[in-house]
């Protein structure tokens, strides 16, 4: 059966702030404690859900969580009023109040791992919420995540939903950050899961400056929840020496769709073998490896433009659109770059470029902020319809950030009531437009 795929993005919270709580993504850190933009960032990422909509790609919205997230800072000790808990928080360790205030959900290619029905056992869609257990902001995210997809991907006799791994780091999992699906003309998938180190094989390299967020064991781990096969999946490792130097998801030195894969030279431990490997897996797809060599664009260029963490879509049968952050156009080793690659005989014909600076600050580019979704009509018919982009909706959401979300904010921001007020008003409603139902802990 025909299977589309859908791009869910996230859409962004209204506390978006750079406090840098992301060791490892120096993006993160350069701009800590910047000031932020969440009305601009969140119509940003709106404008790109748009803009792939009105390409004629499928394209899904994905709620953000609510932050502050007051229930966590309970847990850990905090009492009073939400407003002394607040300013508990932000007296006795800002820090702490930062990260239960981010908006990082916004990057939903870090939500889950999605398995597309042609590749799992029992044909159904399935889902696993990544546990994110590398930083602290981040791993309060899976809850959440997992009952909004719930709402979105409700039908049982389509869609599987599995908790979150373990919370330990031998089972750090980032979700589809990690992970591509390659595919041929029949619909037959391969499954790539790139791990930055094995927790119980020490004896393999691993980076030593930055941590690797995601571990053999949690892809493995994935893939057998999911019902995948030997046949169907294939397990790399990333090369630690580039996740040294700041490439902390596989998804910002690679990207994959359909027979192509591309990727920098230094993006894989070892990149013959990975080339073998998909050959024999998918002999029918007519393999294109597009890699980009160090004197093409230096490792640094790559993490700065984001070169890979762009959107790979089909537009028409053989002919890809690459959605590319501004900053590509903006680094001249890139801008040379993809005039060659539209120039080569690749299914990769064009490049759009889309302004996501606000979310590229923190380290998140266009494919960050999407979950893709493989489906045929069937599991497309069985979507949440609410969460689908379209004109209307566009238009709501438009008047919905307008309405509720702030110019600026500064990390000090984060500690005013007002602030944890706006956002559930807005979150309220939000449900309500998406018809998510009661979702977050202010809500049950
Ligand atoms: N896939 C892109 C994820 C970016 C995300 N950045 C952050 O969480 C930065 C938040 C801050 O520093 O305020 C991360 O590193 O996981």
């Amino acid at each position: 059966m025909v299977e589309r795929e859908a791009n869910f993005d996230g859409l962004v919270g209204p506390t978006h702030n750079y406090a840098g709580l992301s060791w490892g993504n120096v993006a993160s850190n350069r701009h800590a404690r910047s000031t932020s933009h969440p009305r601009e960032a969140a119509l940003q990422g709106l404008n790109k859900m748009k803009a792939l909509s009105d390409m004629g790609l499928v394209q899904g919205v994905l709620a953000p969580q609510e932050r502050p997230d007051i229930a966590t800072l309970r847990q850990l000790g905090f009492t009073g009023t939400d407003a002394d808990v607040l300013d508990k928080a932000f007296r006795e360790d800002p820090m702490l109040l930062a990260a239960c205030c981010s908006a990082s959900s916004m990057w939903t290619a870090n939500a889950a791992t999605v398995s597309p029905g042609a590749d799992t056992k029992d044909g159904r869609i399935h889902f696993t919420p990544a546990n994110l257990i590398n930083k602290f902001h981040r791993s309060l995210e899976h809850g959440v995540t997992g009952r909004i997809l719930r709402q979105v991907f409700s039908d049982e006799n389509h869609f599987c939903h599995h908790a979150a791994l373990p919370a330990h780091d031998d089972f750090g999992d980032e979700g589809a950050a990690n992970h591509t699906r390659l595919y041929d003309n029949q619909g037959k998938g391969l499954e790539l899961f790139v791990y930055g180190r094995s927790a119980h094989r020490p004896d393999m390299p691993a980076p030593q400056r930055y941590p690797a967020r995601q571990t053999l064991e949690a892809s493995r781990a994935v893939a057998r929840l999911h019902g995948l096969s030997e046949h169907n999946s294939l397990f790399i490792q990333q090369n630690p020496a580039v996740i040294d130097q700041g490439v902390f998801h596989n998804d910002v030195i690679a990207v994959g769709n359909g027979n192509v894969l591309f990727y920098h030279q230094q993006a894989f431990l070892d990149t013959q073998g990975v080339q073998d490997e998909i050959r024999r897996k998918l002999p029918d797809a007519g393999m294109h490896f597009i890699e980009v060599s160090d004197s093409d664009v230096p490792v640094q260029d790559a993490i700065n433009s984001y070169l890979f963490n762009t959107q790979l879509v089909t537009l028409a049968p053989g002919h890809m659109a690459l959605i590319a952050p501004t900053e590509c156009a903006d680094t001249p080793s890139v801008k040379a770059y993809l005039e060659r690659l539209t120039a080569m005989n690749t299914p990769v014909q064009e490049v759009r470029f889309m302004d996501v600076k606000q979310s590229m600050q923190n380290g998140g580019g266009p494919a960050c902020l999407r979950l893709r979704v493989a489906m045929n009509e069937a599991e497309l018919a069985a979507v949440n319809p609410a969460c689908l982009m379209n004109d209307t909706l566009y238009g709501h959401l438009s008047a919905w950030i307008h309405r509720h979300y702030r110019d600026r904010l500064i990390p000090d921001d984060l500690r005013d009531p007002m602030l944890l007020d706006e956002s559930r008003t807005a979150l309220d409603e939000l449900t309500q437009l998406l018809k998510l139902g009661s979702v977050y802990p202010f809500q049950r």
